[in-house]
């Protein structure tokens, strides 16, 4: 069987996008693991599969799944991607864009210039429908070791988040910390782990250790989740330059109760065809 395929990023975090609409299309975990090896196959962080909308008020659906070939809730890179994938294969001509994903629904615009603008949702702020199992209220910390206390903010943008302030992301232990943190008894369904190096109220860096992909050149819900954390610690203004290690995105927050919206670029960069 042949499966076409087409490789985009967002700000170099990397998709394999496939259109499951107009072709029948089942893969394995395996399978996804397999296409996601960058020597043994095609080489990915996350798998997004367009589907047909589950909802007659929405265009589309779409699943996500990354590398290790767990599915999960939300990925904003992806959402940017989508909208541009969606109207290059001719499956939509529209700019405004409504679709669901395992975490719900979101609404996406496709700018005049190419960019993307995505609202994506209100950020859960409550530990424990991040998940996290919080001890103590006032502060949300994870013992690691004995010798070694880390202090995070927690957030869902419909998938988990954690977000330690670092004074330099360029030193900052992003592959040591990043799989324990990614991996603690705290985050029940595991959590992306961010690195915010906060350089004034409007402009921050950020690296991200990412639930099942490691650390990506750049991720969409972490850079909003970095923006809330860092509001909530009254450190951010409501407009934040956010730069990853792949580029720059713009993330707007108006505080608890409202949305998140993100701006950046979403690039083509081949298609393809898997057989099966
Ligand atoms: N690794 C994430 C999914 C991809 C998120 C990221 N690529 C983005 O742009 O938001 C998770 O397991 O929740």
């Amino acid at each position: 069987m042949l499966l076409n395929f087409t490789k985009m990023h967002g700000l170099g975090n990397d998709f394999i996008m496939i259109d499951a609409v107009s072709q029948n299309v089942f893969l394995t975990k395996e399978q996804i693991k397999k296409l996601a090896d960058r020597n043994f196959g095609i080489g990915f962080d996350q798998l997004l599969m367009v589907e047909p909308p589950y909802d007659p008020d929405l265009d589309f659906h779409y699943r996500i799944f990354n590398a290790d070939g767990s599915e999960v809730e939300q990925c904003g890179n992806g959402a940017r991607c989508f909208a541009k994938f969606v109207r290059y294969r001719g499956l939509t001509n529209k700019t405004k864009i409504n679709v669901s994903t395992k975490s719900g629904k979101i609404t996406l615009y496709v700018e005049q210039d190419g960019q993307v603008t995505v609202n994506m949702g209100i950020p859960q702020l409550e530990p424990a429908k991040v998940p996290f199992k919080a001890q103590k209220q006032e502060a949300t910390y994870i013992m690691l070791t004995e010798q070694q206390t880390v202090f995070c903010g927690v957030a869902s943008m419909g998938n988990p988040h954690a977000v330690l302030d670092v004074p330099d992301v360029a030193t900052a232990d992003v592959h040591t910390l990043g799989p324990q943190l990614e991996t603690h008894e705290r985050f029940p369904e595991k959590a992306n782990i961010g690195f915010m190096e906060v350089l004034n109220q409007h402009h921050i860096k950020l690296r991200v250790w990412e639930r099942g992909a490691g650390e990506t050149l750049a991720c969409g819900t972490g850079a909003c989740a970095a923006v809330v954390v860092g509001q909530l610690q009254k450190k951010l203004g409501q407009q934040v330059r956010v730069d990853l290690p792949g580029g720059s995105l713009q993330i707007r927050w108006n505080g608890p109760g409202t949305p998140v919206k993100m701006t950046g670029p979403a690039e083509h960069v081949f298609d393809g065809q898997l057989s099966l």
